[in-house]
């Protein structure tokens, strides 16, 4: 299918392979070593995808969320276990009335069963590699709603996925929370960058919507995916987003849990919308999260 807005020139190869072993990119300083442009592709994933999208493309929407490095760096304090500040797996619950009652914010990951939502929380984690979180091949892996405390600054939610092999009480389960979990703060909604939205999806975003409460999508596995198919699918995305939805935030977060790209991003965006940082106000832009 023709996309006029892609514009697909010859350029730099979007996704370099790093020689750096993935756990040793965890860390943002390690990351802010690496020579320049490949550290704006690990902490601003959107930046690659630029060059091949055509320049009347509007990029604002991309880059709301668009903090400084030193703002990232506060973030990633929180994902360090200490004495003091304990990362830990806290309870699994198959159902709402059997989740912890936790004062703290909280947010939760929802998505097709295989889209990554469990990957994605242990290379959230992945400074705290103590933290088990069990991902896998299988789909259907997660049954129950995990929670994940991060000492008392906030929790995460591993939800199963929805779709194949999805559990069967996955409605019973997962509605009630989302309608009724009085501190949960965000909702993250995982979509696969080499497929797109999938009718599933789009079931999920409506349910969202259905909700009122704010939501983020999150594009995964991005390292899979050649930047044509990228590109067409996160526009179409956007596109959906723009026109079908109203509590859904514009910026999609980009990110592959097996590379660490887009990581530190999503720690500060986490860090930021439970509270727990302020952001330098010049690199706040025309936030509105
Ligand atoms: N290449 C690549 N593979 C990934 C990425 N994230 C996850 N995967 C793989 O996708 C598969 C599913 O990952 P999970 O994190 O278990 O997916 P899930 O959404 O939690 O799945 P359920 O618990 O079954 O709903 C595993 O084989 C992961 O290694 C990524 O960023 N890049
Ligand atoms: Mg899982």
């Amino acid at each position: 299918m023709f996309c006029p807005q892609l514009w697909l020139q010859p350029g730099p190869r979007l996704w370099t392979v790093f020689q750096h072993s993935t756990h040793k990119l965890a860390s943002l300083h390690k990351a802010t070593t690496l020579p320049p442009k490949k550290a704006q592709s690990l902490l601003y994933p959107f930046s690659d995808l630029e060059a091949y999208l055509d320049r009347s493309v509007d990029r604002t929407q991309f880059q709301l969320f668009h903090p400084s490095v030193e703002d990232m760096g506060k973030a990633e304090k929180l994902f360090c276990s200490s004495p003091s500040h304990k990362i830990h797996y806290y309870m699994s619950a198959e159902r709402m009335d059997h989740a912890p009652a936790v004062k703290q914010p909280e947010v939760c990951f929802i998505g097709r069963s295989n889209v990554g939502k469990s990957s994605l929380i242990k290379a959230l984690f992945s400074l705290t590699p103590e933290v088990e979180v069990r991902v896998s091949k299988t789909p259907g892996h997660t049954k129950k709603m995990n929670f994940f405390r991060v000492g008392k600054a906030f929790t995460i939610v591993d939800m199963p996925g929805y779709g194949h092999r999805a559990p069967k009480d996955f409605v019973d389960m997962v509605e009630p929370y989302l309608y009724t979990r009085k501190n949960l703060m965000r909702t993250f909604l995982l979509v696969d960058g080499s497929v797109g939205l999938q009718k599933a999806d789009l079931i999920a975003l409506e349910m969202c919507e259905e909700f009122r409460q704010p939501y983020v999508m999150v594009v995964t596995k991005i390292d899979k995916c050649g930047h044509g198919t990228l590109l067409k699918n996160l526009l179409h995305l956007q596109d959906v987003v723009r026109t079908q939805t109203t509590s859904c935030f514009p910026q999609p977060f980009l990110v592959s849990s097996l590379q660490f790209w887009g990581i530190y991003l999503l720690r500060c965006f986490i860090a930021h919308v439970t509270g727990n940082i302020k952001l330098m106000d010049s690199s706040q832009g025309p936030l509105t999260t």
